[in-house]
């Protein structure tokens, strides 16, 4: 007899891209092949946790809008990181944002069940297949955890015989009720970078609420955070391992017209809060040395 406890997973092709669709008994989740993209996470019964846009684009070497885009060998704008992480780049002076595996097909290693979990995981070998402009030999690997909640493992190791410097990031695009009504609780005290003011370096006073468009890196980030939304009665509480610093993003009304893959109006219904080793709190890793970055993702009633 069928046993709806175990978990299923479905392989299948959305538009270009390669992608498995995983059911357990408590959530389901997409994810893609490319850039081993987790696509949409949501709990049985739930509003989704992780969001995906509406207008969303599954092609061959663009990243999906929406999901978990991992961010690597660098975050954002190569030019904004540190001298280390600049100088790993050898490719003139074209460089995407945010890092060069977001729209690669990383390779499966494996997918197994658990009792009633799941974990997939993939990886990239630079040795193996060189990235453009980035002449390192490194392993990284992402391992997705679906269970009562959302693992991700981000792990780098340095496979050449000098030292590495990266900077990173788990590009999560969480799903709000209203942007202007919810609230990240776990930030009080945190500097952070106004991206938008000149990257000036500001103080973050209580809880974040937002009202106007945010672009900030939060550094000597804790543990723990959690996105406060009452009307949808949850918490998303966010707990990092390995990671320091965090980017908070909204890109409002007129940055999200200019935005691909983006509707006019997505912006109320999205907030990033991505898990991150930038600016200061790179990564450097010494020859056979491996680092490990988790974002563990619960979805909880009010
Ligand atoms: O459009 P992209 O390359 O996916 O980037 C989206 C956003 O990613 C965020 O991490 C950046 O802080 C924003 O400045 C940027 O707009």
């Amino acid at each position: 007899m069928y046993d709806d406890t175990l978990p299923t997973v479905e392989q299948l092709v959305v538009d270009e891209l390669v992608c498995w669709r995983v059911h357990t008994r408590h959530a389901e989740l997409l994810m893609t092949q490319q850039g081993a993209q987790v696509l949409s996470y949501q709990p049985h019964g739930e509003e989704p946790v992780i969001w995906l846009s509406g207008q969303a684009a599954y092609q061959k070497g663009k990243a999906v809008r929406g999901g978990v885009p991992v961010c690597w060998p660098w975050f954002g704008d190569l030019r904004r990181n540190p001298a280390e992480v600049q100088g790993m780049h050898q490719g003139g002076p074209i460089a995407p944002a945010h890092g060069l595996v977001r729209e690669l097909d990383w390779q499966l290693l494996g997918i197994d069940s658990e009792g009633s979990a799941v974990r997939l995981e993939f990886a990239v070998d630079s040795a193996a297949e060189p990235l453009p402009g980035w002449p390192h030999a490194a392993q990284l690997k992402l391992s997705i955890l679906l269970d009562e909640s959302l693992q991700l493992t981000l792990s780098s190791r340095n496979t050449s015989d000098r030292p590495l410097a990266l900077s990173q990031a788990l590009h999560s695009y969480f799903a709000v009720s209203d942007i202007r009504e919810v609230e990240v609780e776990g930030l009080d005290g945190c500097s952070y970078i106004e991206t938008l003011e000149d990257w000036q370096q500001r103080n973050q006073q209580g809880n974040l609420r937002f009202s106007g468009e945010t672009d900030r890196i939060y550094l000597a980030t804790r543990q723990r955070m959690a996105i406060l939304d009452r009307a949808w009665n949850r918490r998303i509480e966010l707990e990092a391992r390995g990671s320091a610093s965090a980017v908070v993003w909204n890109p409002w009304i007129d940055k999200a017209r200019r935005l691909s893959q983006f509707a006019d109006d997505a912006w109320q219904g999205m907030l990033c809060i991505e898990t991150a080793r930038v600016l200061d709190d790179l990564l450097v890793l010494r020859p056979d040395e491996e680092h490990s970055m988790v974002l563990s993702v619960a979805s909880k009633p009010l």
